[in-house]
């Protein structure tokens, strides 16, 4: 990173302190009648996020993690509380902020439609005034190491999900931003390529030390990238801490899936249970904050293994079991 830290370490690189977002909704409730509610999206929440940390922004469909983010890269405004970005105040300084972040949304492209992908980054290094020299070490790196060379001429529309959302994600970083915020980075692709946009982010994080934060559905990106994880709900921060201590909090649990060669009584692991049996397969539960690998270890020592998967729980079942456990109490650091 070419630019010196605005502020001293130990200190929040992204802060929010007591940070509220309140939406007026009107609703048509009769012929001429409309009815103003007010929608709390996001409700008193502080955190600090140090420079270089990967920290994972969780929750269930509107609890106000998108909300969180548009006001982090100035697009809204908070209500109340206080924000803060490398030291800048996104609302009061949109521009001057954009130079020091990038921002990918899974769901959306940054990118023109119609043009070869290249061209959608000489754009960028024109709008963002990025030097000579910068733009093209940035673009070659991103080129090679997201695997872009064969696709620079094709247009944006013509390229696979995969494909473009790695596009997205060289854009973002053309300009060395400090602080890159992921909304659904790997939502929709496949195996492979999550596995690669993963490597990507891991590899941009170590090098660069690029301050990270990820909203995801996907506890897989969490657990592979992130050793912190935030949880929102309601607009409320419900945990903050290890993702190993979430699933501890809510009693969550992984499934093991094991084909063996032939069909065999129920396997007697424990902690793990067999949850299903299907012919030659079985389903065995396990807790979810344990490693894989020393039960696969135990099976294969005893039984005719051809093939395995493990299956992550759903984050939206992590937290409803959170909830039901009221063990938000577990929490490592202190959620507001
Ligand atoms: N512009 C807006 N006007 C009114 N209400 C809004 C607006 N944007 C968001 N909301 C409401 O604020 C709440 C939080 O929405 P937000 O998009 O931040 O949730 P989210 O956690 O990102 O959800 P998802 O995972 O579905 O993207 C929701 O109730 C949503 O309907």
């Amino acid at each position: 990173m070419s630019e010196a830290p605005d502020r001293k370490p130990g200190e929040g690189f992204i802060e929010l302190d007591r940070v509220e977002k309140v939406f007026d909704v009107r609703k048509r409730t009769g012929f001429l009648r409309r009815e103003r509610r007010q929608v709390r999206a996001v409700d008193g929440i502080s955190f600090r996020v140090a420079r270089g940390e990967m920290v994972g922004y969780i929750g269930p469909n509107g609890a106000g993690k998108s909300t969180t983010i548009k006001m982090l890269t100035g697009i809204l405004t908070p209500s109340g509380g206080r924000l803060r970005v490398a030291g800048i105040d996104p609302a009061r300084e949109r521009t001057r902020l954009a130079q020091r972040i990038g921002v990918v949304f899974g769901q959306r492209t940054t990118l023109w439609w119609d043009l070869p992908l290249i061209d959608s980054y000489r754009l960028m290094h024109r709008m963002y005034r990025i030097p000579d020299a910068r733009y093209r070490e940035n673009l070659d790196r991103c080129v090679e190491l997201l695997e872009l060379a064969d696709l620079l001429d094709v247009p944006v529309r013509q390229l696979s999900l995969g494909q473009r959302m790695r596009g997205d994600i060289a854009a973002a970083l053309l300009h060395d931003p400090d602080v890159l915020y992921l909304d659904e980075p790997t939502i929709g692709l496949d195996v492979i390529s999550k596995a690669k946009v993963r490597a990507f982010l891991k590899d941009l994080n170590a090098e660069r030390g690029t301050t990270v934060l990820l909203t995801t559905h996907d506890l897989q990106d969490i657990e592979q990238l992130c050793s912190r994880v935030m949880v929102i709900d309601h607009g409320r921060l419900m945990y903050d801490g290890a993702l190993a201590g979430l699933h501890a909090a809510g009693g969550s649990e992984r499934v093991l899936v094991v084909d063996l060669e032939r069909e065999l009584p129920p396997i007697e692991v424990p902690p793990a249970r067999v949850v299903r049996v299907e012919g030659p397969r079985q389903w065995l539960a396990f807790p979810a904050a344990e490693s894989a690998a020393p039960l696969v270890a135990r099976i294969a020592d005893r039984c005719p293994l051809v093939d395995l998967s493990v299956r992550e729980p759903d984050i939206e079942a992590v937290i409803a079991r959170m909830y039901a456990q009221g063990a938000t109490g577990g929490a490592e650091r202190t959620a507001s």
